[in-house]
């Protein structure tokens, strides 16, 4: 080898689109450069507008663009290849620099830029290789525009945006598109940070806010040599270009999400952080594949061994599949064994077995069961004052989240948020039916799912102060071997369960949990807690402020903001349901802590169709509808690109409000349209079905290639005959079942990649952003 090739990211992506046949050229193109640059057959020249560029021969067709970035250590020369085209689209004005804020390599193409704006800033492609009987494209000069539109970014200036990090070939131009249709034209090929910035200001973003969210947290702390490509080589993400690329490249754009994190993402991946840190973010921003990527960092820096010192938790069984699949695929597996995954009542279940007597064991059950048993209770004691729902949370809320022990703590215990007040008398009926409640479900041998959670913190708390005692006393015995302390006390072994946990969907985690976990890690050690979550998504009635549980996050609280999931177009109707502008009280969430959290700069640079909004007037009606989109969906997706077959099985879904709706659905589906379906279970999709159906419950932290959402009426998407009398009974309640069904049609709404329909019967909900 006398030349090693590495790819530009942009470069990797074009390859994963391009024909089989132009890839196999593409291979053998590497083969021979590495070989011999200098081989006549290659045809390596300079482009006459950028120096730095070189184009090279991959096929009759196809040009391989490269830049030199001097000579590796081993003395071998280092060549980066930063596009594959043809030969048509190589213009003389494609440039690549370092950026000044970055210090990284950036190619700049400006043959996707539209034409009109081109031509408003006076610029005409060259083509590399003219085509013998055309002449070169100049571009007609433009009528002078009757009356100029006024451009997008007017309020900003050439320096400003170099100094935010703009690329200097696209400032001039970034500061006349006067739509967001040319904005998007420009930004299609354009490195990542100027794609950012321009974005960002275009939202909205005020620049200060640009600055310190996107420019500061890429920025090098001294500016970077300008001529220097070796330098900005190592500060560049680029693959080498081994045996190995082939395979990558095959497996195309699905392993994206794995090597090219964006450099916010990264940053929150490598921090080293001194407590627990948060990450927040909006639907389909990286929350899980920074966690995922977090877990690789934390795993390579242990020492050797064979424990499993690294716990990977979330909120549903079905979310652990899938964080095992594709941490599997992230990483080796002598680390994937170093990592625990389970979710979070798996874990509270495990302590229990660990503490419990065998045989002793209780049967957990839901909460709709509880409820059962309380119905019973009161009916038999034919006790009218307080409504079961009511009782039910006090317990949950109130006695358990707060780890009330006797009736005269319950008397002094915080009731913040609870709706209606209660007196000394009335807490004293309470207490004394929660009482008789907790021994009928002992005497059952069955226990909540939130007891059990309660009560496995209890356990863990228990082994953490053990811990603590025990370091405690070596200290004051100046450090020396506890030997007859420990071998009579069975200690000798008893450590924090683990050195790291990273949590995904945190925002419905219950207090109970967030102690269990807290007492799992050692408080005193660097990034013991890594928490992922969004509360625009929470869907449980799990509140927490996680500073007085014991985790304290502040200062080390981030944000991620660019969707890689959902379309703009999907997004900014998300984004209504959630965010009201007709609602005069706004709705605020909470940040996990005492403060709250937002969804500011918020934003998709991915294109699609509008969402469908689509009325019926029955359901009946609804479903025929349904089945016709689906069939028409499942026929587009049912090839590629080029024409080849391909299997759209569990591509699409259908999100419906409740049970019943599922089965009527598929019902539906399966008999009277010939639509084969699998219900989303809480393990995940039951058979193989090729349309995936499901409650809204079940579609978090799921993503679909296209997605109907169909019985989004009135009195449905909130089910007002369940909740209607809060309304006046108990307000704040209500308050936070309305809250939860908007979270539950936002978190439906964004597991849409490409497509988008929501449809109801009779009224539409009022939720709905029309
Ligand atoms: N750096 C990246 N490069 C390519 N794809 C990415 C990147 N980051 C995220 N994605 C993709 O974006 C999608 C959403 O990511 P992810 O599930 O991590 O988002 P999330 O914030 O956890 O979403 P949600 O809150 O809805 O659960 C996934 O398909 C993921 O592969």
């Amino acid at each position: 080898m006398t030349a090693r090739l590495r790819l530009y990211r942009k470069a990797e992506q074009e390859l994963y689109k391009l024909d089989r046949s132009v890839k196999s050229d593409f291979y053998n193109f590497c083969h021979h450069f590495r070989d011999n640059p200098e081989l006549p057959g290659l045809r390596k020249k300079q482009l006459k507008g950028d120096s730095r560029i070189w184009s090279a021969r991959v096929s009759k067709d196809y040009r391989a663009l490269l830049t030199p970035t001097g000579v590796d250590a081993d003395g071998i020369e280092s060549w980066l290849l930063i596009a594959v085209r043809h030969r048509k689209d190589v213009y003389e004005e494609l440039q690549v620099a370092v950026n000044r804020v970055t210090g990284e390599i950036e190619f700049v193409d400006l043959s996707v830029v539209g034409q009109s704006a081109l031509r408003r800033a006076g610029i005409t492609l060259t083509p590399a290789e003219p085509e013998p009987e055309t002449k070169p494209q100049a571009v007609e000069p433009a009528p002078e525009p009757v009356l100029a539109a006024p451009a997008l970014l007017s309020a900003y200036d050439a320096g400003q945006l170099r100094e935010l990090g703009v690329a200097d070939q696209l400032i001039e131009l970034a500061l006349i598109v006067t739509t967001s249709e040319e904005l998007d034209q420009l930004l299609e090929g354009a490195p990542l940070l100027s794609k950012d910035v321009l974005y960002g200001l275009a939202a909205g973003m005020d620049i200060d806010d640009v600055r310190r969210e996107i420019t500061a947290p890429v920025e090098l702390d001294e500016r970077p040599d300008l001529d220097d490509f070796a330098a900005a080589l190592s500060r560049t993400k680029v693959t080498t270009v081994d045996d190995d690329v082939r395979d990558a490249i095959e497996e195309g754009d699905f392993r994206a999400w794995k090597v090219f994190l964006h450099p916010t993402q990264e940053r929150l991946v490598h921090r080293h952080y001194k407590g627990p840190a948060r990450v927040s973010g909006g639907p389909g921003t990286g929350k899980t594949i920074v966690a995922l990527h977090r877990v690789k960092h934390l795993a390579e820096q242990l020492p050797p061994g064979h424990s499993k010192p690294i716990l990977l938790t979330t909120f549903t069984k079905n979310l652990t599949t899938d964080l095992r699949l594709r941490l599997a695929s992230l990483i080796e597996p002598e680390l994937l064994a170093r990592v625990d995954i389970a979710h979070i009542d798996q874990l509270a279940a495990r302590v229990l077995g660990e503490n419990t007597a065998p045989g002793r064991g209780k049967q957990r059950v839901y909460d709709h069961v509880a409820l059962n048993e309380m119905r019973q209770l009161l009916a038999e004691l034919d006790d009218r004052r307080f409504e079961p729902e009511f009782l039910l949370e006090e317990w949950e809320q109130v006695i358990l989240g707060q780890a009330v022990a006797t009736r005269s703590d319950y008397f002094n215990a915080r009731r913040a948020g609870r709706g209606r007040a209660l007196t000394r008398p009335e807490r004293n009926h309470v207490w004394k039916l929660i009482e008789q409640f907790t021994a009928r479900l002992d005497k059952l041998g069955v226990e909540t799912w939130g007891q059990a959670a309660e009560r496995a913190a209890r356990h863990e708390i228990e082994r953490a102060a053990k811990i603590r005692a025990r370091r405690e006393y070596k200290e004051e015995i100046g450090g020396k071997d506890l030997i007859h302390r420990d071998n009579s006390s069975g200690m000798r072994y008893l450590g924090y369960r683990y050195r790291h946990i990273v949590v995904d969907e945190a925002q419905d985690l219950r207090p109970a949990h967030w102690k269990m976990l807290r007492a799992m890690a050692d408080p005193d050690l660097p990034n013991d807690l890594f928490i992922a979550g969004d509360t625009h998504q929470r869907i449980y009635d799990h509140q927490v402020a996680l500073g007085a549980l014991g985790i304290n996050i502040r200062g080390r609280a981030s944000r991620l903001t660019l969707s890689y999931r959902t379309t703009k177009e999907i997004l900014a109707e998300a984004l209504r349901v959630v965010e009201p502008k007709e609602n005069s009280g706004k709705i605020t969430y909470d940040d996990l802590d005492d403060g709250t959290d937002n969804l500011a700069g918020y934003r998709s640079v991915l294109h699609g169709p509008k969402p469908g909004f689509v009325p019926y007037a029955t359901w009946e009606d609804e479903l025929a509808g349904l089945a016709a989109t689906l069939t028409a969906w499942r026929a587009e997706l049912s090839t590629d690109e080029n024409g080849a077959p391909l299997d759209p099985s569990g591509r699409i879904a259908v999100c419906v409000a409740d049970r019943d709706m599922v089965s009527q659905t598929m019902y539906y589906l399966e008999t009277k349209a010939g639509i084969t379906c699998a219900e989303l279970t809480k393990e995940g999709p039951k058979g193989d079905g090729e349309i995936h159906v499901g409650t809204m419950h079940r579609f978090k932290g799921l993503e679909y290639q296209r997605l109907a959402i169909v019985g989004a009426s009135d009195g449905i998407i909130p089910r007002t005959s369940a909740i209607e009398r809060y309304r006046t009974e108990d307000p704040p309640r209500y308050e936070r079942e309305q809250r939860k069904a908007r979270s539950l049609l936002f978190v439906a709404a964004t597991r849409a990649r490409d497509a988008l329909n929501i449809s109801w019967h009779d009224k539409p909900s009022p939720f709905l952003p029309m």
